[in-house]
């Protein structure tokens, strides 16, 4: 039962709940609401449930791989019987993920063996957030399970190696985790769908939604400085080149995505304007002089002493006063932290051995690499921000 304190608790965090929600015009544009809300739900869940409640993860790939939420989008109502039928699975089982799921908000109880979708469900139709999903359960929870005794071996220090951390004592390889999955059939290619669409949830805006861009960025351009106006390192397949033509179509300068081999050669479908490049950021930057180098959930997957080579490569390809550096990535505040960002912090430890940093993290590694730090951008709610620098 409930003491006295637990409900007084549970009292106020109704009632701020109630608050902040009647502040808002308009919650479901309103980043910073929707990220306090959803704190103080998960305070206000926290504090009505009891401690034995797991099981959520296999049920929501299980339901992904027999296409439970698509079926749910295409048609509703279906009965578990219909779903059953479809997906090929034995009733019992879709009975049982589907009563799970529907506890969890992922779908909804329409009545008694018959299931419709919810806005969860809709988002998990979504090719990268399938991508994320399948990408959370197959690479990154060996790891968590493995963590505590990686921890329990190591003398529970910090990992200091991309090689050498939580994920290749769970995989069992010596190599750092983007060379791992490019050696597994599909993986590295699922890892870059789920890249692709990570800020494109209907929940957060991405970078170029907030940051004023033109301003900052696209209105400085000068050609007689270098024909680049943005390269993005790692970049990955090249997905925020194409958003940003997209959203500035008449924008000057070239624009590039700078990867590995294995995920380069593997780009099809690129927007012609955008160019590819072999690229590895530990070497020389071969691109002098651009405008804008965007280094983008890449330093949070790095050990400091390697952040330092990746931004004195970078360093010496830059104009001091006109070349910018863009490092998108989590900030994290001194206190309050939000979930998603410290689960993050999290999840770079186990999975490379790498961490979110904070502004004055940020600040030292920069300025120690010969940096100085314009501005710290941070847009509402629980979203990434942009640290903004230029060479001394
Ligand atoms: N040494 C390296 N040089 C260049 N890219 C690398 C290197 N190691 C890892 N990567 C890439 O770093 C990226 C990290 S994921 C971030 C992708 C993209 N910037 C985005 O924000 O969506 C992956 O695409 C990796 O292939």
């Amino acid at each position: 039962m409930a003491t006295n304190s637990q409900s007084s608790h549970t009292t106020t965090l109704i009632s701020k709940l109630q608050t902040t929600a009647s502040n808002s015009q308009n919650i479901e544009h309103d980043e910073a609401t929707r990220a306090t809300l959803l704190q103080l739900s998960r305070e206000l869940t926290a504090s009505l449930q009891a401690p034995d409640e797991g099981g959520a993860f296999m049920c929501v790939r299980l339901a992904d791989e027999l296409r439970l939420f698509d079926l749910l989008c295409e048609q509703s109502p279906r009965t578990t019987v219909s779903l059953a039928e479809i997906s090929g699975a034995e009733h019992g089982l879709v009975v049982r993920v589907l009563r799970t799921l529907a506890g969890m908000g992922f779908v909804a109880q329409l009545d008694s063996g018959e299931y419709g979708p919810t806005a969860v469900t809709r988002q998990m139709t979504m090719r990268s957030v399938r991508a994320g999903d399948k990408f959370f359960h197959e690479e990154s929870l060996p790891s968590v399970r493995q963590a505590p005794e990686y921890f329990r071996q190591n003398g529970r220090r910090l990992p200091r190696s991309m090689t050498d951390g939580p994920y290749q004592f769970a995989e069992g390889t010596g190599d750092d985790p983007f060379t791992w999955m490019s050696k597994k059939p599909g993986a590295m290619e699922n890892f870059n769908v789920f890249m692709q669409g990570l800020f494109g949830t209907p929940a957060r805006l991405g970078w170029s939604d907030w940051y004023p861009v033109k301003e900052q960025v696209l209105d400085g351009f000068d050609a007689t400085k270098g024909e680049f106006c943005f390269v993005d390192v790692g970049g990955g397949k090249g997905h925020e080149c194409e958003t940003l033509l997209r959203k500035y179509p008449d924008m000057k300068g070239k624009l590039v995505t700078q990867d590995l081999p294995f995920v380069i050669d593997d780009i099809q479908d690129l927007d012609p304007r955008v160019e590819k490049m072999n690229h590895d950021f530990t070497k020389p930057q071969p691109i002098k002089g651009a405008r804008a180098y965007f280094l983008q959930n890449i330093l949070h997957n790095w050990a400091t002493s390697v952040c330092e080579t990746i931004l004195a490569n970078l360093k010496s390809a830059m104009v001091p006063g006109y070349s910018k550096l863009l490092i998108g990535n989590i900030v994290l505040a001194d206190t309050d932290v939000p979930l998603r960002q410290s689960l993050l912090d999290i999840s770079m430890l186990v999975l490379h051995s790498g961490q979110q940093r904070s502004r004055s993290e940020f600040t030292e590694l920069l300025e120690g690499a010969g940096f100085k730090v314009v501005k710290i951008w941070v847009p509402p709610g629980d979203g990434d921000g942009i640290v903004e620098a230029e060479v001394v």
